[in-house]
């Protein structure tokens, strides 16, 4: 994070602009992580911990670097050559970018949930079976298991149990989006990412989702990126703030939002600026 940028009595209290998160169990450690499209900078100079077992929001204004960041996480920008990238990502204290990385096993561990629902063109059933297929599952009595399982936590198993066999499409938007959560959850990763999951959803849709990510994180660790501050707020335990590419603040979530330690997140959070 570069002080630079901040004025001169933000930069007074600019080493307390990160909480403390040395006492938490940490999923991600990132160190100076900075990233760059050609040689636009996207991402600049990045520390942060994010906890396990913790929904963590990722917000900030339109091209401040979100899915950036979200999508270096499970390595995403690889096969990317414009994109260049410095410091170092560990999962679980493992360097993702060691030599002895295995990227398929990496992007089963950390799973990805876009903002439009993409199901494949196939049942529901074999929708979430599909990766537990390619994992070598073949038994049907295990895989019908892996299934209820995984429709279960994403919470659609009720609305789809009757007719599993039907094509994903004809689901609604809302039932699609936890399809494809239930389609990660079922190869059992340890993260979730979720990039702006709801907002292609209507308000009870997005309600369902929301729900649905406070429930989950009993079983694994949770990263939401979401230009809804409100949903930022209700759904996480803590939240970074991202401007320009950089890591402005970051805290608990109801400090950042009832007590942001610096002028230019209150103005974001109160909408003063965009
Ligand atoms: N594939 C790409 N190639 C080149 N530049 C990119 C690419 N993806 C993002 N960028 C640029 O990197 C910067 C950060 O973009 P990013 O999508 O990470 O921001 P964001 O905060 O997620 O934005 P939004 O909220 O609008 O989705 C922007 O300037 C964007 O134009």
């Amino acid at each position: 994070m570069s002080a630079a940028s901040f004025s001169a009595a933000e930069s007074k209290r600019f080493s307390s602009a990160v909480a403390d998160f040395s006492a938490v169990s940490s999923c991600f450690d990132i160190e100076d992580l900075s990233l760059a499209y050609d040689d636009k900078p996207a991402l600049c100079d990045l520390t942060l911990r994010v906890p396990r077992h913790c929904v963590t929001a990722f917000i900030g204004p339109s091209g401040c670097g979100k899915s950036t960041l979200l999508r270096s996480l499970n390595r995403l920008h690889d096969l990317n050559d414009q994109v260049s990238r410095n410091g170092r990502i560990q999962l679980e204290g493992q360097d993702i970018h060691a030599r002895d990385m295995d990227v398929a096993e990496l992007r089963r561990r950390v799973g990805m949930v876009f903002q439009t629902p993409n199901p494949f063109p196939m049942s529901i059933y074999e929708n979430v079976a599909y990766g537990v297929r390619l994992q070598g599952v073949k038994r049907k009595r295990e895989l019908d298991e892996i299934v209820e399982w995984a429709l279960q936590s994403a919470a659609l198993w009720e609305e789809v149990k009757a007719d599993l066999h039907a094509s994903a499409w004809t689901l609604s938007g809302g039932q699609q989006q936890r399809l494809v959560i239930a389609r990660t959850l079922a190869v059992r990763p340890d993260v979730l990412l979720l990039d702006e999951p709801a907002s292609a959803l209507d308000p009870i849709s997005t309600l369902k989702i929301e729900e649905l990510i406070r429930s989950l994180k009993s079983q694994l660790t949770l990263i939401l990126v979401t230009h809804n501050m409100q949903q930022a707020a209700r759904v996480s335990d803590y939240t970074a703030f991202l401007h320009a590419g950089e890591l402005i603040e970051y805290a608990p979530t109801d400090t950042l939002f009832t007590n942001p330690r610096l002028r230019r997140t209150e103005d974001y959070i109160t909408g003063r600026v965009g």
